[in-house]
């Protein structure tokens, strides 16, 4: 079997109103993880996809239950400790990038993430045509970007960056948040072309949030589908590849 990378054990998170009611919203979920899974996440809104990457990511602590990452405990850990070892790209592209640093600053923060201060940094110069090379790959013109920055960029060309720079240097798990919703259809799809090869190039194992739903049937190999703060449907690959989109509109119908 190959080997878990995150798991959640039993995870509840409830919420409390601040008068005397208590919300769950996330009810005894169970998943694991495994390396090399690209898993597509649907869910209706207030499902609980958030709440499920807020787990993972550490910005929610669980109320009951464990996340394990590689087998250890990090339940107790910060989301900067995480972010070690777990990259995010959020839905809003001014999440990712720090705007007034150039393109090619913020790919070298990128490269340094969670390593100790004193580690000693190449300087930006020696770095300069590995960038080059790696904006190249997104063909929407951000290798000519290199000096600009990152708040003068386009949304789409924001978003790659924000993609780079997640998984620059390899991540346990990458989580990708609605990361293509707010960005025009086509800009969306190269995108998410892009996500693709990366994913498949570096071996990622990745977890997308989408409302898209051709975008969740076309790509992953694992596709799960939330509901109260449940896993109501986990699809592996080859399930996952004899589903129509029909099939996929009767799990939100029958909500
Ligand atoms: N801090 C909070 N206080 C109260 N309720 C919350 C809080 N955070 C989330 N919820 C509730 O928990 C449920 C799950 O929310 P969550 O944001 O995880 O859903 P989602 O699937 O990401 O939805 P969407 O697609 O709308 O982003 C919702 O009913 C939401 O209202």
């Amino acid at each position: 079997m190959t080997e878990a990378i995150l798991e959640i054990q039993h995870g509840v998170k409830t919420i409390s109103n601040g008068l005397d009611e208590s919300k769950v919203i996330m009810n005894d979920l169970n998943l694991t993880i495994r390396s090399g899974d690209f898993i597509t996440v649907l869910g209706g809104n207030g499902a609980g996809k958030s709440t499920l990457f807020n787990s993972i990511a550490g910005s929610l602590s669980l109320t009951k239950g464990k996340v394990l990452l590689k087998g250890q405990d990090i339940s107790n850990k910060k989301e900067e400790e995480r972010a070690k070892f777990i990259s995010r790209v959020f839905q809003d592209p001014k999440m990712g990038t720090a705007p007034r640093m150039t393109v090619a600053e913020n790919l070298l923060l990128a490269m340094y993430r969670g390593q100790k201060r004193q580690f000693k940094k190449r300087p930006l110069a020696q770095n300069r045509q590995e960038f080059q090379a790696l904006c190249q790959l997104i063909g929407n013109g951000l290798e000519q970007h290199l000096d600009t920055p990152a708040g003068n960029l386009s949304g789409g060309q924001r978003q790659a960056l924000s993609l780079l720079m997640a998984t620059i240097t390899k991540p346990e798990l990458l989580l990708l948040d609605e990361h293509t919703a707010a960005l025009d259809p086509k800009t969306s799809r190269s995108l998410m072309k892009l996500t693709d090869q990366r994913i498949q190039d570096n071996h990622l194992t990745c977890l997308m949030i989408t409302h898209r739903m051709e975008d969740a049937l076309t790509y992953g190999n694992r596709l799960i589908v939330l509901q109260k703060g449940q896993i109501k449907v986990d699809l592996a690959k080859e399930e996952k590849e004899k589903l129509t989109l029909q099939d996929l509109l009767l799990f939100f119908e029958e909500e």
